[in-house]
């Protein structure tokens, strides 16, 4: 039946992180494409035997447990569930009703039908290792990327070429038909919600959710699909504890990826190998803050720019390393970004990386620089620094402007009890130096063009410095006409 070729073959049994890594290579040059149910077959059974069932003591400090052994991966076990994969797949399809070139909606449809009636009736969906089709052949588990990898996988097994996975920041889909034209649903979205599987993505692009980046998703290539399965694996054992084979194993596959420009257009996955490399660093390799740049360029030049989740990695980092006025200047890009959709009841994921940011984050750093005495004579303090202030600013202002004009409200009085706080502990002299003022409101009240349509307004650094530097903060607002917001403070020593 459905076997392995003997290039395939050649590489069994995989007794090596080393022999998968040569084994994902060597797909990656296939000029055929890689055969992705092999590979997340492969990657699957590693990550169950690595993560799954480890027997941990409660002693185990560390915080990745160090592997004696690697699990050997042999031909017959792969095979088979290849075999399996194969058989359910073509078993569950009559062939002779479809063109077999580029698939149908009613084709997508019935494979999605195939994967989803083996699942498991009710599980934890949520669960760490639901991802790949080891776990789907040999546990009828797979969580809602799993379910939507499966389809394509699926579809490559059917012979289908057009058939590919569309990623958003917090969902998965395929596009498919004459040059990736059509779109579909194939697996559900959080929890409580009707899945909208066989129907087009279609009302929530215009709704400018952030679920579907309003026609800026991740559209794959043969090739990108393994950097999303790659970028799926899951290290962790548990909570605390990460398998550090695991780990170094997803690495060196996203630095191959990486390499061979499959992650050039794939944010998320450079965020993640930028997480990886801030654990564990390899020698001469790109540090894990030119990643996080390279992601925010490639969604700038890729995706009009219109990618959260590139400014809450690098955010997150410099949080981490206590770069406090950087971390804020990145979440004030996110909130910019994200000020561009409407927010929906499925956006949860992202409301709960503002929440954190605005709620927990940014009051942490206020109270820790509180009792700061930078010994830098250059640097502000964190609370003098009207930059800082100003970006605090541009950070609420693009969750507001989230908020406008979308059918569920953001903000609860949480919110403005953690910003009033957060506000109020700037010394009153940096607020001064502050002058808000709002644009016109959008284009089409933008007919007069009134000069007291502002440009940006300056805002002089303190006393301290005797550079003046231009930090602006253009207010916008989405339907008002232009107003000016604050008073402006005439300070003496306004050139
Ligand atoms: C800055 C963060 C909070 C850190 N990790 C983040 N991730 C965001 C989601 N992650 C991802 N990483 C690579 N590819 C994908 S595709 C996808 C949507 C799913 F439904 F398919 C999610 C995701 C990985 C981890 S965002």
């Amino acid at each position: 039946m459905a076997g392995f070729r003997d290039r395939e073959k050649q590489h069994f049994p995989l007794e090596s992180s080393q022999a998968v890594v040569d084994l994902f290579i060597d797909q990656l040059e296939n000029s055929d494409g890689p055969n992705l149910a092999l590979l997340s077959i492969v990657i699957g059974a590693v990550e169950n035997k690595l993560t799954v069932n480890r027997n941990v003591s409660a002693t185990t400090d560390r915080s990745r447990i160090l592997e004696p052994i690697f699990p050997v991966i042999e031909l017959s076990m792969v095979e088979a569930l290849y075999t399996k994969f194969v058989t359910d797949v073509k078993s569950g399809v009559d062939m002779s009703l479809y063109r077999k070139d580029i698939a149908t909606r009613e084709l997508v449809k019935r494979v999605s039908d195939i994967i989803w009636s083996r699942l498991t009736r009710s599980y934890y969906k949520d669960k760490a290792h639901l991802q790949s089709l080891y776990s789907y052949l040999t546990g009828n588990k797979l969580d809602c990327f799993g379910v939507a990898f499966a389809v394509v996988a699926a579809f490559q097994v059917l012979g289908y070429n057009d058939v590919h996975l569309a990623l958003s920041e917090d969902h998965a889909w395929v596009v498919f038909g004459e040059n990736g034209s059509e779109t579909a649903e194939v697996t559900w979205h959080g929890k409580g919600n009707e899945d909208k599987r066989g129907q087009p993505v279609g009302l929530e692009v215009t709704e400018k959710s952030w679920l579907y980046l309003c026609g800026q998703a991740v559209i794959c290539t043969r090739e990108m699909e393994v950097s999303a399965m790659v970028s799926g694996i899951n290290p962790s054992i548990t909570v605390t504890l990460d398998s550090s084979e695991m780990g170094n194993l997803q690495q060196d596959l996203l630095w191959a990826l990486y390499d061979k420009q499959h992650l050039k257009k794939y944010p998320m996955a450079l965020g993640n190998l930028g997480d990886l490399e801030e654990v564990n660093p390899i020698p001469n390799r790109k540090p894990c803050k030119v990643l996080y740049a390279e992601a925010i360029e490639a969604s700038k030049k890729f995706y009009n720019n219109q990618h959260v989740y590139p400014y809450t990695y690098l955010g997150g980092y410099l949080y981490r390393k206590h770069q406090y006025k950087a971390a804020v200047m990145a979440w004030a890009e996110a909130a910019t970004v994200v000020s561009g959709f409407n927010y929906n009841r499925q956006d949860e994921e992202i409301y709960k990386e503002f929440l954190e940011i605005a709620n927990d984050f940014i009051p942490n750093i206020v109270k820790s620089v509180s009792n700061e005495n930078s010994s830098d004579p250059l640097k502000l303090p964190f609370l003098r620094d009207p930059e800082v202030y100003v970006k605090l600013l541009q950070f609420y202002d693009g969750i507001c402007e989230w908020e406008e004009g979308s059918s569920t409200p953001v903000l609860h009085i949480t919110w403005a009890h953690h910003m009033v706080f957060s506000l109020s502990k700037f010394d009153s002299r940096v607020r001064e130096f502050v002058t808000v003022t709002s644009e016109g409101g959008d284009s089409e009240d933008n007919d007069d063009d009134s000069d007291d349509q502002t440009d940006e307004k300056e805002t002089r650094r303190g006393s301290q410095s005797d550079s003046k530097s231009r930090t602006s903060l253009r207010g916008r607002r989405k339907s008002q006409t232009s107003d000016k917001v604050k008073n402006e403070k005439q300070n003496g020593d306004n050139d």
